[in-house]
This record gives C-alpha cells, structure tokens and sequence, in this order.
C-alpha cells in the first residue's frame, strides 16, 4: 500500500456533495440493486459514486476515484473511467424515461485522472431516435476536462424487461 491510498482506507470520509440545486438520484429504487461494480461500495476504495438531478432533471454525479482505480502510477486506469461512464451516461437514459442497455461507448480521455480525487460527471439525452437514445457526457474538476464521451443506449425489448 502506498502513503497515499493509506490515507484513505476503507469508511475515510470523502465530501460527494452535490451543487446546492441538485437533489440525490436514488439509482437503485429506478433499475435496481445490480449496479454493484461502479455502485457497490459506497464506503470502499474502488469507486464513490452519488447520483443528482438538476432542476432540469439532468444526471449529474460526485466520483471518487479510490486507489483501487489505479492504472498509470497515481492515476486513474482507462477501464475505470469507462465504467464511471457506462453506467452514469446509462443511467441518465434510464432517469429521462428509456429503459435501456448501453450499445456503444465513445470516450475520449482528454487528461490523466489523478486517484483519490472528486470530479463530477454531467450528462445530457441529446437525441432520441426510435430505439436509439444518444446521450453525451463529460467528467471533469474545475476547468480540467478529464473524459468525455457519446453513448448510444438501446431501449430494451418489451419481451427483455424483467
Ligand atoms: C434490465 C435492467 C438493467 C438495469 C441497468 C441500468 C443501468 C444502466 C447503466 C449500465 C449500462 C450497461 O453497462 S449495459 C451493459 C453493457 N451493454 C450490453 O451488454 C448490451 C449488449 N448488447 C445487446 O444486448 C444488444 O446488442 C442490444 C440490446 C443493444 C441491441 O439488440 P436488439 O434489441 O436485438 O436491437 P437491434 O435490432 O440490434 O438494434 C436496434 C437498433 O439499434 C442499433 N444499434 C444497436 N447496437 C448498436 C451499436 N452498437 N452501434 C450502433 N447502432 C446500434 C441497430 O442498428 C438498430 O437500429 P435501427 O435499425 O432501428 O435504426
């Protein structure tokens, strides 16, 4: 373990407060218990995760990324960030309304995420085209854009939906 991830070992407090219009998501009462992987561990060293509306009802999320996120020494793997943004652009599908699956994910890493950081994910439903809702995102801190990314969720069939 190094110096830093013991400063934050498992329950250390993280601030994932949210702007003063945003009002908590509650993701699990819309889709469900599954989102463990990003979700899962609220309190662990993988991810921090909590989920906002804006008083236009768009997503809005808090990230921590906890040293298990590493990749690059210090910084965050790409595959992490994907996962953050698989399941935060999915979800603002799921919170407009589309019961959806991801179909594709176009990510652009913009600038290395240091671990151990908050930074925030917005999201934006920019169309939607018979089964096909496209929704843009961007992860950043302050004026440090970190990823950015285009997701083409696909409405579930009736037949599917459990
Ligand atoms: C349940 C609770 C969950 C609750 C979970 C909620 C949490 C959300 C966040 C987590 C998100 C995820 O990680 S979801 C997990 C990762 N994703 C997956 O595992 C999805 C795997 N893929 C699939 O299951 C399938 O390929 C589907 C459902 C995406 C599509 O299959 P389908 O239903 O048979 O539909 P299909 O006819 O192929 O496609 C419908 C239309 O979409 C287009 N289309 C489909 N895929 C693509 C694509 N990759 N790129 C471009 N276009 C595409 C087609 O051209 C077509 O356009 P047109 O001809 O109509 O013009």
């Amino acid at each position: 373990m190094t110096a830093s991830s013991e400063e934050h070992a498992a329950g250390a407090a993280v601030d994932l407060s949210g702007a003063p219009d945003w009002t908590l998501f509650d993701a699990p009462s819309l889709v469900g218990d599954s989102l463990r992987f990003v979700s899962g561990q609220p309190d662990g060293d993988r991810f921090r995760v909590r989920y906002f509306r804006d008083a236009e009802q768009h997503l809005h999320a808090r990230i921590w990324f906890g040293p298990e996120t590493e990749g690059p020494p210090g910084h965050a793997h790409g595959g992490a960030v994907a996962a953050v943004m698989d399941e935060g652009l999915g979800l603002a599908a799921w919170a407009a309304g589309y019961a959806i699956v991801v179909g594709n994910l176009n990510i652009s890493f913009r600038a290395m995420l240091p671990i151990q950081k908050v930074v925030t994910l917005e999201s934006r439903v920019v169309s939607v085209e018979g089964r096909k809702i496209m929704v843009h995102g961007r992860l950043f801190c302050g004026d440090t854009l970190f990823a950015e990314g285009q997701c083409l969720c696909i409405t579930i069939k009736k037949e599917n939906q459990s």
